[in-house]
């Protein structure tokens, strides 16, 4: 998100190609074609409802994100624990899981090439899933824990270069009140707003945080 550049972005509405077919998909009808027709540029893989109410496991969400790379649409790759998960100290352990998925799968398909074209374009979104439309926002420091972790893994496994151009977002009940105080970590680089961006002041609130952050780095 950015206030200068709003682009059009789907979720989880890029197949793969074998799950791609011809007929009615009336619960999932674009694919990669007809998105980049109406000028979106980035799907939005893994968000929690997909893992958790669809079903969608790493598998799944790491084949259709290469697929979705491979057809020149940018990737914004979900990843977040569950509370239980929180609460157990795996939240590091699930999410590089999930977050090894997307990069494997890209190496399995011979597409790693494509990992900082996925990295620079688009990003990776934080999304603890119980901060997602509960009104309970990790804090500042939970966040810039779980982002810096994954700029640090992104410099030691890719390189410092698409490690300090990746955009690491934060989503989960970001709202005018908590996004001053998460702007200013170091790691957050952007927001993934839900509910809040359909109130015009909050949004814009949430909006001039990051903005004023670039703007003073
Ligand atoms: O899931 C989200 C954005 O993708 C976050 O939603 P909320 O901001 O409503 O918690």
């Amino acid at each position: 998100m950015h206030a200068l550049s709003i682009h059009s972005r789907a979720s989880d509405k890029c197949h793969t190609h074998d799950t791609h077919h011809t007929g009615s998909e009336t619960s999932a009808p674009s694919d990669a074609g007809q998105l980049k027709d109406i000028g979106c540029k980035w799907v939005v893989n893994g968000h929690s409802e997909r893992r958790h109410v669809i079903g969608e496991d790493d598998q799944f969400i790491g084949k259709k994100s290469a697929y979705a790379l491979s057809q020149g649409l940018g990737v914004i790759a979900c990843i977040g624990e569950l509370l239980e998960e929180r609460v157990a100290g795996k939240t590091f352990d699930v999410c590089f899981q999930q977050w090894k998925a997307y990069a494997g799968k890209l190496l399995n398909n011979s597409l790693l090439f494509l990992l900082p074209f996925m990295l620079c374009q688009a990003g990776i979104a934080y999304e603890p899933v119980w901060a997602i439309g509960t009104g309970k926002v990790a804090t500042p420091q939970q966040a810039q824990a779980v982002h810096a972790a994954v700029h640090d893994w992104l410099s030691k496994n890719v390189s410092a270069e698409v490690a300090s151009k990746t955009r690491i977002i934060y989503g989960g009940s970001v709202n005018g009140g908590n996004c001053a105080e998460l702007a200013k970590q170091e790691d957050i680089d952007r927001f993934l707003v839900g509910g809040e961006s359909l109130k015009g002041p909050e949004f814009a609130t949430i909006i001039n945080s990051v903005t004023s952050k670039k703007v003073a780095a």
